[in-house]
This record gives C-alpha cells, sequence and structure tokens, in this order.
C-alpha cells in the first residue's frame, strides 16, 4: 500500500495541529517522541538535526492531523530554530532533572517562543506549552533540578504545565501528551492511551481513507483511531500556505474583529507586502525543502545535493554545482536588495543549508539585481517599528552574519552593483571580493543616517582595511568608489561589470585547490575572536539596537533620511 495515501484522509484546517519539541542535546526529546508514536525507547543516542512525524486521527467522526517537529538540541541551526517557534501551535519543552543548564534552557526557550509570537501581529496569545522534566528514573543523587522549583516556575506563567517524565520507563508519557492536549483543548483522545493504534492497513482506517464511512459496514467501531503516518514529509509549500490561510482566517473570526484587513490578501506574501504578516512567508521559507523524506518513520533532515533553487518567491536564490563544489548564492529582493526579517531569514537557512552540504566547497554570494548587490538592512524594518520586531530584525541579522562569517565555506562575493551599509557588511565577510568598476559605491554609511555601525561591523572592517582606515571611514560613513575601495584594501579586484563572475570562478579554482581542512582551521582561528564576541552577547546586542533605534532622536533621522532618498528620486 502505498503509505502517501495515509495523507488522502485529510483534515480539516481546523484539525491540524503541530507540535514542536525543544530543548538542548541529551534530554530524550526523540524519545519521547518515540515514545508517544511507537511506544518503544532506543537506547542509543543519535543527534538530532530535524525529525518530522506526522500521526492522523479519526475522533468522534472527524479526522485529526498532528505534525511533530523534533528540533535540534544544539543549534548550529537558528534560522530553522525560529521557524520553529513560528510554526508550532503546541511546545514541550524538554530538559533532563539530571542537568540544570537544561532547565536554564527551557527558560529561554519559553521567552524566545513568546518572543517570536509577538513579533508576528496576527499570532499574539501564548501558545499551550508543557515542561518536560525527563529522565526522572535517574538516581536522587544525580537530580540538579528539584521538581518544586519548576513547579513554582510553571504556577506563575501562562498556558504552561509541567510533568517529570521517565522516557526510558515509559513515566508519565501518556500524561504528559494528555495535559498539553487538555491545555491546547485538542480531543482527549489524541493521547496515546485513548486511542487504537492502527496501522495504513487497517479495515477502518481504509474505510475512513476512501471517505465513505469510517465504520466497517455492519460494524460499529467508534473508538477513536491513530495512526502514523510511515513516510511522513513536511507539507508542500502550496498546501501549507492554504492551510495556514484557513488557519489564521479562523483566529481572526473567533476573535471578531471586523476592520482587520481581510485575512487572505494579508497572509499571501505572493499577493501582498502586508507588513504584519511577516510570519507567513517565514512558515514560507520553513517548507522550501529543509527536510526531505529519506525512508522509514523518520525523516532525517537530508541536503539537496543539486539545486536549492527557491521558488519564484524566494528572495534568496541557490544554484548548487555539484560537480565543483561550487554554490551561488543570489539575493533577490528588487527593486535593491534590502535586508527585512524575511531575506535574512531565508539567507541563514541558506547558508545553514550549504554549511550541512559535504559537496558544497564554496560558495559565491552575488545578486539577481542589475546594478545593485545590497542596499543594505531594509530601513523600513528600523522606522516606527516595535521593540518586538526590532529584536527579531536583528537576531535575523546577527544569525545571517554568523553563518556567513563563520562558514567553513570559501566564501567570495561578487559585487555586481551598490553595496552599502549591511551590503558592505555582507561582501566584508566574505573572504574575497571582486567589484564591478564603474558608477557603484560600496561602504558603512551608517553616520549618514544618523546611526551607528554596531561593534561587529566594525570588527569586520577593522580586520579588513585596519584601524586607520576604519576609522575614517565610519565617522565619514564614506561610500567608496570600486577603485577606491580597491586601494584601501575594501575590495581585492576590480573589474569591467561582465567580468566579475568569470574573475570569481578564476579566484576560486586557486583557493580550491587548498586542502580544506587546513584552510577551515586557518580561517576559523582568524576569525573567532570577532564571533565570539557577538555570539557572546547576542541578546544584549539585540535589545540595545532595539532601544537605540526606536529612540526618538534616531527615528527622526531615519525619517529625515528616507524622505531624502525619495527626493532624490523625484
Ligand atoms: C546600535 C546599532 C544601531 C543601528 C545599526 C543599524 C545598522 C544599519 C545598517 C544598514 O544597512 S542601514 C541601510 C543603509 N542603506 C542605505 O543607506 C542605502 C540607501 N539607498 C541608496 O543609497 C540607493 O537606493 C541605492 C542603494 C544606491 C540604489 O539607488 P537606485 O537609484 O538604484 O535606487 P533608489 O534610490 O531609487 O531606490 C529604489 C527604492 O528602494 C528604496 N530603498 C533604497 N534603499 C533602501 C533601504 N536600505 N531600505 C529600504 N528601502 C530602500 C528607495 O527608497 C526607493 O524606494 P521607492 O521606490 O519607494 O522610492
Amino acid at each position: 500500500m502505498s503509505s502517501h495515501l495515509v495523507d488522502e484522509c485529510a483534515a480539516p484546517p481546523k484539525n491540524c495541529f503541530r507540535l514542536v519539541v525543544l530543548g538542548t542535546a541529551r534530554v530524550g526529546k526523540t524519545a519521547i517522541v518515540s515514545r508517544f508514536l511507537f511506544n518503544q525507547y532506543d537506547d542509543q543516542y543519535t543527534p538530532t538535526i530535524e525529525d518530522f512525524h506526522r500521526k492522523m486521527y479519526r475522533i468522534r467522526g472527524e479526522v485529526y492531523r498532528l505534525d511533530i517537529l523534533d528540533t535540534s538540541g544544539v543549534h548550529p541551526f537558528p534560522a530553522m530554530r525560529r521557524l520553529s517557534f513560528l510554526t508550532g501551535d503546541l511546545f514541550i519543552l524538554v530538559y533532563s532533572v539530571d542537568n540544570y543548564e537544561s532547565y536554564m534552557e527551557v527558560m529561554r526557550l519559553r521567552e524566545q517562543i513568546l518572543e517570536s509570537k509577538a513579533s508576528c501581529k496576527t499570532r499574539t496569545a501564548a501558545p499551550p506549552m508543557i515542561i518536560a522534566g525527563n529522565k526522572a528514573d535517574r538516581p536522587e543523587s544525580e537530580r540538579e533540578v528539584l521538581y518544586d522549583e519548576v513547579a513554582k516556575w510553571v504556577s506563575t506563567v501562562k498556558k504552561c504545565a509541567f510533568l517529570e517524565t521517565s522516557a526510558k520507563k515509559n513515566g508519565n508519557i501518556n500524561e504528559l501528551f494528555q495535559t498539553l492536549f487538555e491545555l491546547a483543548k485538542l480531543p482527549p483522545e489524541m493521547s496515546p492511551s485513548l486511542h487504537r493504534r492502527v496501522s495504513i492497513g487497517d479495515q477502518a482506517w481504509e474505510a475512513a481513507k476512501k471517505g465513505i464511512s469510517f465504520y466497517p459496514r455492519g460494524k460499529q467501531d467508534d473508538n477513536p483511531l491513530g495512526v502514523v503516518s510511515p513516510h511522513a514529509r513536511r507539507p508542500s509549500l502550496r498546501s501549507d500556505l492554504i492551510e495556514a490561510e484557513a488557519k489564521a482566517e479562523q483566529e481572526q473570526r473567533r476573535a471578531e474583529k471586523p476592520s482587520i484587513p481581510k485575512i487572505s490578501s494579508a497572509l499571501s506574501p505572493y499577493r501582498s507586502q502586508y507588513r504584519s504578516c511577516t510570519w507567513m512567508s517565514l512558515l514560507r521559507q520553513a517548507f522550501q525543502g529543509l527536510v526531505r523524506p529519506a525512508g522509514g518513520q523518520v525523516c532525517r533532515l537530508q541536503v539537496q545535493h543539486r539545486c536549492y533553487n527557491a521558488p519564484a518567491a524566494g528572495h534568496v536564490q541557490v544554484d548548487m554545482n555539484s560537480d565543483t563544489g561550487v554554490a551561488t548564492v543570489r539575493l533577490n529582493r528588487p527593486p535593491v536588495n534590502s535586508l527585512n526579517l524575511d531575506v535574512l531569514t531565508e539567507l541563514s537557512i541558506a547558508l545553514e543549508k550549504l554549511e550541512t552540504d559535504r559537496s558544497c566547497r564554496a560558495m559565491v554570494l552575488a545578486s539577481a539585481v542589475p546594478g545593485i548587490f545590497s542596499a543594505g538592512l531594509d530601513i523600513m524594518e528600523m522606522y516606527k517599528s516595535t521593540p518586538e520586531r526590532c529584536v527579531a530584525f536583528w537576531r535575523a541579522l546577527q544569525d545571517a552574519w554568523l553563518n556567513l562569517y563563520g562558514s567553513r565555506l570559501i566564501t567570495m562575493a561578487a559585487i555586481e552593483g551598490h553595496s552599502p551599509a549591511g551590503g558592505c557588511l555582507l561582501a566584508m565577510s566574505c573572504d574575497y571580493r571582486v567589484m564591478a568598476d564603474g558608477k557603484f559605491q560600496i561602504g558603512l554609511n551608517e553616520t549618514r543616517l544618523g546611526i551607528v555601525a554596531p561593534f561587529w561591523f566594525t570588527d569586520v572592517m577593522l580586520c579588513t582595511i585596519g584601524h586607520r582606515e576604519t576609522e575614517k571611514a565610519l565617522q565619514l560613513g564614506a561610500m567608496y568608489s570600486a577603485q577606491q575601495a580597491l586601494s584601501i584594501g575594501l575590495v581585492d579586484k576590480v573589474v569591467p561589470a561582465d567580468q566579475v563572475m568569470s574573475t570569481v570562478q578564476t579566484e576560486l579554482k586557486s583557493w580550491l585547490q587548498i586542502p580544506d581542512a587546513a584552510r577551515v582551521i586557518t580561517k576559523t582561528s582568524m576569525r573567532k575572536q570577532v564571533l565570539d564576541r557577538l555570539s557572546s552577547q547576542k541578546e544584549k546586542d539585540a535589545q540595545f539596537f532595539a532601544d537605540f533605534i526606536l529612540r526618538e532622536s534616531v527615528q527622526k533621522s531615519l525619517g529625515a533620511y528616507i524622505a531624502s532618498l525619495q527626493k532624490r528620486k523625484s
């Protein structure tokens, strides 16, 4: 029987839910999911990158769908993690009772989920969550997290419950899900003990799939049923869009806010640029091939080796040449490739995917928009925004930059157009820069906008052109022609515009001759200090950005700068 048929038994959008399981590595997230789905426990530890499961239910005549995202406990994939926050309807946050740090991470995760949800103006309510203190079977002498401490904390937070569990001994696993489903107002029968587990060939399930009647003729079987899809894969982008749209419409109706613009136009990034709906385009990115089915019940993340091209609406196009091991990443957000939350998230994901692709050795960062590399950060993300949105935006920038600057790949910037501010940062963060000769300019011009280049922008420039030039460049907000940039070492080569790409390819040949391991160790040791400086204070930096950018005086400067851009145009 073809396994995809399980999906033909479609659940209406209102009955589709995504459960996200989060927590640090080795706390037992996968073990909990495995107990829930298959009542199995595997003593072997295999780190998870991201697993996707689907369980379908037939309960009181209705079909329900539960998608489960079992996330990575380590954080080399921050964009994927943030997307899991945004797309989750309900959450299990897991810590291990013998590891206090893992409990601290649970508290941080809860905050981050709430902040992510708050940054999406269409979804502000706290999602249902349950905290699982796993490995409760461990001897008391190994315990680092006291039950009472967690219970006390959880009693102060909204829509949150807490249980200690043991995936190994099957302790409280059923109760964990039951409590969560109760909190989320989902049918209690979704809990393992309250439905009959069936397989796809089951007669009752087959009947349901055909849509005629769930009950085999002549037999009254009203037991709730649950079936795990053996080859579950993330839904297509299109079906997710449709589903999320339907769900949001429903939420909106429930909230009875008729003054809000029609949700269908507001939600679709294909049809509207409505700002409050960025979460929808983040959702879209979440399904651009992040996870591919790998057979069996578990879908380990696999990386496509040939082409990562995003759909037409994607802001970041990736072409992977498997023969050469060189990927070309093109920014594609006309008119000027300004970097908003969506672009930065897409860029992060693209970089994360390439990073994990063993066949990829080098990456060329370029633009799909003629005459522009990138106009830097989208000024509209910084103007008249909210603190939550500012923090989310800044985190996305931090992640994209950490991925690029810290990449193991050979990275080359093909600068075929203007490259101010954030555009210059991206270019400087590559290992080598080739710029088109002519009218185009590059530089960190922040002071001209009445803003200050953050310390990590400054660090990168210092590493590129040295202290004296950086001091001048930053104070003046200097924009350099290609030739000037070459003379101060801001770019490595200047060629006619139509030769930028071929020059990059030629240069790459010599870089590719160097053994990767030696080159990567060298690169990492050179960049570590700068990377660590931001990594160690990401949250503080994000908060500082939000506070600074929303100051009245800074907003006034930004407003004047936007007006000057418009005036210059007219
Ligand atoms: C504690 C730390 C605090 C703060 C740190 C913040 C760090 C900030 C980093 C940044 O990156 S800030 C962004 C700086 N970028 C700029 O100053 C670039 C401004 N743009 C230009 O100079 C030009 O647009 C150009 C890039 C040279 C391209 O010129 P061109 O003539 O080709 O296009 P035009 O000017 O007509 O622009 C088309 C269109 O795009 C809008 N635009 C341009 N840049 C941006 C931008 N960065 N963000 C948002 N929108 C931008 C421009 O207004 C036009 O819009 P319109 O068609 O609606 O008029």
